[in-house]
């Protein structure tokens, strides 16, 4: 059943004396604790799905729905996790966790142990007293994912993620991310550039045209690669497969275009 849905959304950015069609008449539907992975050349307008979804823009027309009622952003319903972790270098990496639930008055001892225990399961047991500036960049992406889980949000946003960490760090995190949502059984939408890392991560991946931003094609990922973890999953004999296929729909447009 669908949990998230667009419907024949379009966006438009609007400056002086011109406008930009963003997103032309999107739609798609994500079922409850279904992983859908969204890629496309850049421009495309992921970024601006997400933006609308999360409730930072309102889209120029259609409708964004959560159980076919419109999101209501005071519950919380919605976690955005970002290439950078914008975690407060003056706070502790607790207090900086908990900023959530003390904005939104939720600061119970019982989420304040729940927060111990998250940090404990990314593998952070002893940094809830330091500060951001002591830890790594995958360490600093780990606490921000904890800080995204925390508010037990209904829908996670990952707009590139682990885009801006090493090539190892990324691996690693991706193997994470992907166990944590699939214990806590969270509905995610994946915004990212690349293609092996939607195939070992999603369920379902939408691919998109630019100018303006449609969506041009789904790929469903095979269950077998599905049931893998993400790092075993780029083995898989059928991995390939779909990324050439993936990279094919990518390409279908700009076959001329040099590098
Ligand atoms: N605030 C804005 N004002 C005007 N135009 C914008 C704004 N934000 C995005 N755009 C334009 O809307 C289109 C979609 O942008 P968006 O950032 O959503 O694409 P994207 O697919 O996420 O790109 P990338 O992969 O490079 O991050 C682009 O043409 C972009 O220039």
């Amino acid at each position: 059943m669908s949990f998230l849905t667009l419907d024949n959304v379009s966006h438009h950015y609007f400056s002086k004396n011109d406008y930009t069609k963003a997103l032309d008449h999107i739609s798609f539907s994500v079922k409850e604790g279904e992983f859908v992975a969204l890629v496309g050349p850049s421009g495309c307008g992921k970024s601006t799905i997400l933006s609308i979804v999360a409730g930072i823009i309102q889209q120029t027309s259609g409708k964004v729905l959560l159980n076919k009622e419109p999101i209501k952003q005071s519950e919380l319903a919605i976690g955005y996790m970002l290439q950078q972790d914008y975690l407060f270098p003056w706070k502790t990496i607790l207090d900086n966790v908990l900023l959530g639930p003390k904005i939104h008055n939720t600061d119970t001892e019982e989420i304040r142990n729940k927060a111990l225990e998250l940090l404990e399961e990314v593998g952070l047991p002893n940094v809830a007293d330091a500060y951001p500036d002591s830890l790594s960049g995958g360490m600093r992406q780990r606490v921000a994912l904890v800080r995204t889980l925390i508010t037990d949000p209904k829908v996670l946003l990952l707009d590139e993620p682990f885009s801006a960490l090493d090539y190892q760090t990324k691996l690693k995190l991706e193997d994470l991310v992907f166990k944590l949502l699939k214990t806590y059984h969270k509905t995610a939408i994946l915004v990212t550039h690349d293609i092996g890392e939607a195939i070992s991560m999603s369920d379902r991946i939408l691919v998109m045209d630019a100018n303006p931003g449609t969506i041009a094609k789904t790929f469903d990922v095979p269950i077998e690669i599905r049931n893998e973890m993400p790092f075993t999953a780029r083995r898989h004999n059928k991995f390939q497969n779909l990324f050439d296929k993936v990279w094919e729909e990518l390409n279908k447009n700009d076959a001329n275009t040099p590098i």
